[in-house]
């Protein structure tokens, strides 16, 4: 199925992409285009491939045929203009390293001189909520400031795209909420286009412009719903209207009869 765009140049093109492990098929011909700014999330049931589709668009697993083009070149290898944050933050931070310490680590990756980092950190701990807690190491942090940490990190990359996948997952309903809020701050402020895996359908509506409906066994585009919500959205007065109730019907009712 087609998920084309009309009217705007897309920053983020997925050309018939296809890929298999061995003679197991995982992804179908996902065509697919995404506009710069865009937030985007992915639902299906467990195992529909969002994760792997999250790791083609980052150039980790290419895929068996087709193309991801970003801004109009494929991607082949992991680029860093494009961000992933993972579920498991535990693994994706270092133990050793304190918040500041672990945002200085994605600078010098990006090669930014020793000069900048003080005021790019302190930026990037207020963004994030996490200025009181420079200095704590990971094992000190809640799970919710964890995640917020491994934000700050992808952030520090300057990404024009920022891969999500079941980032806020392990975290508690109230925690979860405020880290939609501050994706939904972020990406007003930074135009930073974002591609969210997710098993909540209420989070993918709450924070989306578009969410894609996949399909299992191969994962497939199974049908793509506009979000005709106004921002700023706000976790109660959203959640609340009429749009918003029946795109959750909608959504229940495709997820449901696609694990059938
Ligand atoms: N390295 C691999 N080798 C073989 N099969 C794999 C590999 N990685 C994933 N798969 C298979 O690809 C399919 C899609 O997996 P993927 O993790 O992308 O789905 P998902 O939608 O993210 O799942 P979940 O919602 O449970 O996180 C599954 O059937 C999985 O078993």
């Amino acid at each position: 199925m087609l998920a084309q765009l009309k009217g705007t140049e897309p920053l983020i093109r997925l050309e018939s992409v296809s890929l298999s492990y061995g003679n197991k098929d995982i992804l179908q011909n996902l065509t697919l285009d995404i506009r710069p700014g865009e937030i985007l999330s992915i639902v299906g049931p467990s195992g529909c491939g969002k994760t792997t589709s999250l790791r083609v668009l980052a150039g980790l697993t290419p895929p068996t045929s087709g193309a991801v083009r970003l801004d109009g070149t494929e991607v082949v290898a992991p680029r860093r203009d494009v961000a992933i944050v993972f579920q498991d933050y535990g693994k994706a931070l270092l133990p050793w390293r304190s918040a500041y310490g672990n945002i200085a680590l994605a600078l010098d990756a990006m090669k930014v001189p020793k000069a900048e980092h003080d005021e790019k950190i302190r930026d990037l701990l207020a963004m994030t909520g996490l200025s009181k807690h420079a200095d704590k190491f990971p094992s000190q942090m809640s799970g919710g400031m964890q995640q917020r940490l491994q934000i700050a990190r992808a952030l520090a990359q300057e990404p024009s795209v920022l891969l999500m996948d079941e980032p806020f997952g392990a975290l508690d309903a109230m925690t979860r909420q405020a880290l939609q809020d501050e994706v939904l701050a972020l990406s007003a402020r930074t135009g930073v286009t974002v591609y969210f895996g997710t098993h909540d359908l209420e989070e993918a509506i709450y924070l989306s412009d578009r969410v894609i409906g996949l399909l299992p066994n191969p994962g497939r585009i199974g049908r793509v719903f506009d979000v005709p919500l106004a921002r700023p959205r706000n976790q109660l007065r959203t959640r609340e209207e009429r749009a918003f109730l029946d795109l959750r019907h909608q959504l229940y009712d495709f997820v449901t009869g696609a694990e059938q």
